[in-house]
């Protein structure tokens, strides 16, 4: 198994979980087992009724195999018709009983294992919103999807069927084995004498079988990750301006042969050694019949017990009940050794350690009372190597290099070399924005402009240094938090698949109609919005396709306007929108900034020429700050990308 994706201070956890799982493969299975059960520890009491009824209708089963002995020797042997009638009507009445509770077994059955499946879909769902952003940029979504719907749905066969057919069939197995020495001890060691080996052989088969499983199950993952990426909207964009359909469908196809060959194999894994097994338990009769046949032609008590006919029947029929259970049994160990192999890729999802947390008692500022000053102190930040960031521990350096040779957009495609240093992203960061001002980053691509924004709301946590909000240590104020304080827009706006409404109250559900239109308005959206067909009640659709993006961005604009944060981050598009949609964005933006202290990466000339103070970042570092006029002077980097970008811009949209 890979695991080299889980170095690291991050992943040391899971590390040693798999160096673990590797000394030891049996104490992780036991481990795993362990963790299994306690899953169903809130579901005691139903757990207890469901063994309390196995254990009757196991015994309920055994009443009549034992009264056939009594019927053929008893009742028929003596002639005794009353006798005869007893029986047949317990006979009768026995497997009606055991069906009834068998029933309400099956019921309690299903809704234990649902309501434990129900429980690890909220927990992974729980852990992984928990998780920060650099487990998302280093993880495909495919892979996610799938560990929560895959997996969690491979268990579940396991999960409410498996623990109580072992107990089932167990019980069943020792109480006719219990029986069958009662009747005839010789006859059981004839009958049973191969099982050991059976159960060895067994074990063997389901170590194979887990293996199979575990591979199977990344199959599925990556299928489900070439899906998500490949018929996304812009998936299918890429792939069709490309025009890579073709290697598309080659790619999924050769992966769908692979997981087909998967489960075929794991299908057929065992399947000569249960024919085998089959086969032994369909011929053991006739050498039932022969041994005790023997006995009673030559009058030889064996152990010092007769043979009766009625012995015979009764045991040969208790015989025929073994078969079921124990070709049960042996096929549920194979089982679950496969799904064991999924439950460890679930609980390695669970065990991810999250690496930004609240502290104990996290600071809760009310919005209200914060100010808005936002200091950076000598700030230190580097974007850990994707090994090291990188949760995906199934995804080893191999895979990487294959996704990267054939699919240079996947986030998994970034080859590192062991060697090569952490780059540093940005370097001994100082700043403070004074409550209410706007204050403009400005810089190369690639300079670490973005990087900066992520720091506030904490979506990366600095390396050293500091991120203060009103002198607050952003380590220190919860998260839930700063997440009401600060509102971002970003450069691509998203938009859930659900109507204008549910997106725009999305920021705030307990907006008032009023509240909402108040928000469209300022953003210069309302207008459009009522010319759609449904108005606000108009669906958009994954992404927010059916909008033009101007539009798009106005609503998001409008979406934070309606949230009211004290502090807000402006990504500010860099796609060139016509003069028109320009001004629209501008006229939406102005409301927003007033009156809140404003971080916004600067694209436009209005919003630099308007900030109180500009911040330059080159390299990850603040090379120049100041007014616009101040950097112009200055004849910097300012100047020169001031020069080069802006400068030639429609004049309409420098004023300011
Ligand atoms: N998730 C990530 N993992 C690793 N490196 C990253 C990640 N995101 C960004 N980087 C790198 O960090 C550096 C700074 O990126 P950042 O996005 O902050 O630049 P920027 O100034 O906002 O650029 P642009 O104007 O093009 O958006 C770049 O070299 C980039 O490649």
């Amino acid at each position: 198994m890979a695991v080299r994706g889980m170095r690291g201070s991050h992943g040391s956890n899971m590390a040693d979980y798999v160096e673990e799982q590797k000394k030891s493969g049996r104490k992780t299975d036991a481990r795993t087992v362990r963790r299994i059960i306690l899953s169903f520890k809130p579901y005691k009491a139903q757990v207890i009724l469901v063994l309390i009824a196995i254990i009757v209708t196991t015994l309920l089963g055994l009443i009549n195999p034992l009264l056939i002995q009594r019927i053929f020797d008893d009742a028929i042997g003596k002639g005794n018709v009353t006798l005869l009638i007893i029986y047949v009507v317990i006979m009768f009445v026995t497997p009606i009983v055991s069906g009834i509770i068998g029933v309400g077994q099956s019921y309690l059955n299903n809704r234990i294992g649902q309501s434990v499946m129900r429980d690890f879909r909220n927990r992974l769902y729980n852990h992984l919103q928990s998780m920060s952003l650099r487990f998302f940029t280093s993880t495909r979504t495919g892979e996610i999807q799938s560990r929560l719907s895959n997996d969690v749905g491979g268990v579940q066969g396991v999960v409410t069927n498996t623990a109580t057919s072992i107990v089932s069939n167990l019980s069943t197995t020792i109480s006719t084995i219990i029986a069958m020495v009662l009747l005839s001890p010789l006859l059981t060691i004839i009958s049973l004498g191969l099982l050991p080996l059976f159960m060895w052989i067994t074990y063997k088969v389901g170590n194979v079988r887990r293996a199979t499983s575990k591979e199977t199950q990344k199959s599925m993952a990556s299928l489900t990750a070439m899906m998500q990426e490949t018929l996304s909207v812009s998936g299918i964009l890429l792939v069709k301006t490309f025009g890579r359909q073709q290697y598309s469908q080659d790619r999924f196809e050769q992966e769908n042969q692979k997981l087909t060959d998967l489960e075929v194999r794991q299908q057929m894994i065992g399947r000569w050694f249960f024919m085998f097994i089959g086969t032994f338990f369909s011929v053991m009769p006739a050498i039932v019949y022969l041994a005790a046949g023997w006995q009673i032609i030559h009058r030889v008590p064996i152990f010092g017990a007769g043979m009766s006919f009625g012995t015979i029947v009764a045991f040969t029929t208790l015989q025929s009940r073994l078969f079921f259970p124990v070709g049960q049994l042996l096929n549920i160990q194979v089982e679950i050794q496969g799904a064991l192999a999924l439950f460890d890729r679930i609980f390695e999802y669970l065990d991810l350690p999250i690496d930004i947390k609240d502290k104990p008692n996290a600071l809760q500022l009310k919005p209200e009372q914060v100010r808005g000053e936002v200091t950076f102190k000598n700030v230190m930040f580097a974007y850990k190597r994707d090994e090291e960031a990188s949760s995906d521990k199934e995804t080893g350096q191999e895979e990487r290099e294959l996704v990267a040779q054939s699919n240079p957009i996947s986030p998994l495609a970034v080859v590192h070399t062991p060697e090569e240093p952490a780059h540093q992203t940005l370097n001994d960061i100082s700043f403070t924005i004074k409550p209410g001002q706007l204050a403009a980053l400005v810089g190369p691509s690639g300079a670490g402009k973005t990087t900066i924004t992520y720091l506030v709301p904490r979506l990366y946590d600095v390396d050293s240094g500091e991120v203060e909000i009103d002198g607050h240590n952003v380590k220190d104020v919860a998260l839930s938090s700063l997440g009401s304080l600060v509102g971002m827009v970003t450069q691509e706006t998203y938009l859930f698949h659900a109507s204008i409404r549910e997106n725009l109250l999305y920021a705030r559900t307990d907006a008032t109609e009023e509240e909402m239109i108040a928000a469209t308005k300022a953003a210069a959206i309302h207008d459009r919005i009522v010319e759609l067909d449904d108005g606000y009640d108009t669906i958009v659709g994954e992404r927010g396709y059916k909008l033009s993006g101007g539009e798009k961005q106005r609503i998001a604009i409008a979406r934070v306007i309606l949230k009211d944060p004290r502090l807000l981050i402006l990504d500010e598009a860099t796609s060139a929108l016509d003069t028109h949609a320009e001004r629209m964005i501008q006229a939406a933006l102005e409301p927003l900034m007033k009156g809140r202290t404003t971080l916004a990466i600067a694209h436009r000339l209005s919003t630099i020429l308007s900030a109180d103070i500009i911040l330059v970042v080159n390299k990850g570092e603040i090379v120049e700050r100041g007014t616009h006029q101040e950097l112009l002077e200055r004849n910097g980097l300012y100047a020169q990308l001031y020069h080069e970008q802006f400068s030639q811009l429609p004049q309409e949209e420098g004023v300011a």
